[in-house]
């Protein structure tokens, strides 16, 4: 087998969705899952690249485990839940620091999953901008509404929050609006977009990966002070 060209990274609290994402974009269905225990990877060949895709534990007692995870990668899908208004939070407290290790160059998106759950009228519906099967499920019952917690600005805040942590300049960095998401793994709404448009972006972070060679290691006899890198962590 290949090695990857380059990682993507799912990160987020328990329950958002995470490996839900992932097995409605790779296998094109909605299985039942169990919370996921470490972490898993899926491979995708895009155009000539070979992309890992990485699913994560959300529970707290595998939280060290997150940023080896991340460790070069490409991009990183910071997952919530858009009914549960904790989750977003969470992925401020406990999820951004984990990213340090990511790619200097790393791009982020911010994911608001299970929109399926507070959209309006019968049925899931759901195919705007999407391309799952839908309705699975949901067979025209009006299902009881859950009322939506999170609205896309507050992910547009805190996408800018994120180019604030990293010290990243808004005109270097995709946009706000393209990189923040609002899916359903349940329909498959927007679940296509999601995944296709952040490997359209990665290539050319692996590209420039490539040209910077393979991580650099640290070398402790150097008597200069380490350099502060667009990531935030020390190289
Ligand atoms: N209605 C609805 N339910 C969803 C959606 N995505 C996931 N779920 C359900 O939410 C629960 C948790 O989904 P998972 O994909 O296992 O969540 P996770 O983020 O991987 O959780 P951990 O592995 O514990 O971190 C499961 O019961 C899923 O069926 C969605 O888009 N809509
Ligand atoms: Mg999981």
């Amino acid at each position: 087998m290949r090695k990857p060209d380059g990682k993507i990274v799912l990160l987020g609290d328990m329950n958002v969705g995470k490996t839900s994402l992932l097995q409605r974009y790779m296998e094109r269905r909605f299985p039942d899952t169990v919370s996921t225990v470490g972490g898993a990877f899926y491979l995708k060949q895009w155009r000539s690249y070979n992309i890992s895709i990485w699913d994560t534990a959300g529970r707290e007692q595998f939280h060290g485990l997150g940023s080896m995870y991340c460790r070069g990668a490409a991009a990183v899908i910071l997952t919530y839940d858009v009914n549960n208004a904790q989750s977003l939070l969470e992925l401020e407290d406990r999820f951004l620091g984990l990213t340090d290790t990511a790619s200097a160059d790393c791009l982020f998106a911010i994911v608001g999953n299970k929109v399926d759950l507070s959209e309006e009228g019968p049925g899931e519906g759901g195919q705007e901008g999407g391309q799952g099967p839908g309705l699975a499920g949901g067979g025209g019952c009006a299902a009881p509404r859950l009322p939506k917690q999170v609205q896309p600005e507050d992910a547009v805040a805190f996408y800018k929050k994120i180019l604030k942590y990293k010290m990243l300049d808004e005109k270097e960095v995709p946009a706000a609006e393209q990189m923040c998401f609002e899916t359903s793994a349940k329909t498959g709404r927007n679940v296509d977009l999601l995944f296709e448009t952040l490997f359209d972006m990665v290539v050319p972070v692996i590209l420039q990966q490539r040209a910077q060679g393979p991580p650099q290691t640290v070398d402790i006899t150097s008597s200069r002070p380490p350099t502060r890198t667009r990531s935030g962590c020390c190289a």
